[in-house]
């Protein structure tokens, strides 16, 4: 029997929480051969609380094999002690009358406080993924307040827009999703960001080739993939929760137990290339094996897509200013 790995969750009893803590009890994150103990953090609210005990108790009705502890609390430094992995799902949702720029100072708080938490009690390891939204930001800042971990172990989810992409794609051209490969990206989780499938393949040939529409590019593929989101809340009344759920499982996976060479996109701290600043918290194609990313490099940059990645990176770029007075 291996080790436990201990992975805390944020926001625990919420929508996304409900559609991934099953699955990881079940062994589809980290492998049907891997214990885990799930280390769950909620509001210090009653109903909260409440919301969490029910899930907690559904998760032991569950009797899953692979779940070797459970614990639910109200205190970060109690959810993220010893974490190998810390899913920051919590956040504050935007409400009535609040301005982007009040989302992002509310949220600013609460990673302020879960980095600073990560970076007492975690394990030095740890790999952070942060769904709450605004992802890339909370991620960066998050990173900002865990000094005394490495950088690159802080990462936001661009897995569902990756994915997003991926059916669009798959649709378009008529293949199947599984066989699509080198498809990024680019940038921020808004609708900002920059979908390039100008390296896409499938079974060998250039999807660009194959679908050969400028025009569905800039016109269909890119604003569909970045106002997925909106469409979904759009049609359901509530943001999307087990796609979003099946992503950060994806990630999580791929980081952990690798993506066999193929490219996925994760949201990573730039080290400087493609023209994107150091530090900058920012979605890029990478390839993952033994518990690392490392970026695909050296890809050329078209002035249609330098376009692309600079709108992206100047709104993460406004979005770290608004902040900036908060960390240190
Ligand atoms: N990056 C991405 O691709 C996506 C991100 N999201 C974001 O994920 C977040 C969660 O979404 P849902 O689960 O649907 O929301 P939800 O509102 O159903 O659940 C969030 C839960 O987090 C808890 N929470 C809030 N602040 C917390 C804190 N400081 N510590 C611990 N728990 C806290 C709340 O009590 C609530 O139970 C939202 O910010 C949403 O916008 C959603 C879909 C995709
Ligand atoms: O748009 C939202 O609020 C939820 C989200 O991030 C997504 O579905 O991509």
């Amino acid at each position: 029997m291996k080790t436990p790995v201990r992975v805390a969750v944020t926001g625990a009893a919420g929508q996304i929480g409900y559609s991934l803590l099953f699955r990881i009890a079940s062994g589809e994150m980290l492998g049907k051969d891997q214990p885990v103990i799930l280390q769950l953090l909620e509001l210090p609210l009653e109903k909260a609380q409440a919301a969490l005990k029910g899930v907690i108790m559904e998760l032991e009705d569950c009797a899953f094999p692979l779940l070797a502890g459970i614990v639910g609390t109200d205190d970060a430094e109690v959810a993220f002690k010893d974490a190998d992995i810390a899913l920051l799902v919590g956040a504050r949702p935007r409400g009535p009358g609040m301005e982007r720029k009040d989302l992002l100072l509310e949220n600013a708080k609460i990673f302020t406080a879960q980095g600073a938490a990560l970076n007492k009690v975690a394990s030095r390891n740890v790999k952070v993924l942060v769904v709450g939204n605004p992802a890339n930001t909370n991620a960066y800042i998050a990173m900002k307040s865990a000094p005394d971990l490495p950088a690159k172990n802080f990462t936001a989810m661009l897995r569902l827009d990756h994915n997003r992409a991926l059916s669009q794609l798959a649709a378009k051209a008529g293949v199947a999703v599984g066989d699509i490969e080198n498809l990024i990206v680019w940038g921020n989780h808004s609708p900002t960001m920059y979908p390039d499938y100008r390296f896409a393949k499938a079974g060998g040939a250039s999807l660009k080739d194959k679908i050969g529409d400028a025009d569905w590019n800039a016109n269909t593929f890119i604003p569909q993939v970045g106002k997925r989101g909106a469409a979904i809340i759009e049609a359901r009344g509530l943001s999307s929760a087990a796609s979003a759920a099946n992503a950060a499982i994806d990630h999580i996976r791929d980081w952990v137990l690798g993506s066999d060479g193929k490219w996925v996109t994760m949201g990573v701290p730039s080290d400087g290339s493609y023209g994107i600043p150091e530090g900058v918290m920012y979605g890029v194609p990478v390839i993952t094996a033994n518990g690392e990313y490392t970026r695909v490099e050296g890809l050329e940059i078209d002035e249609f897509s330098r376009k692309a990645m600079d709108k992206t990176l100047a709104e993460l770029e406004e979005e770290r200013a608004g902040v900036a007075h908060l960390l240190g």
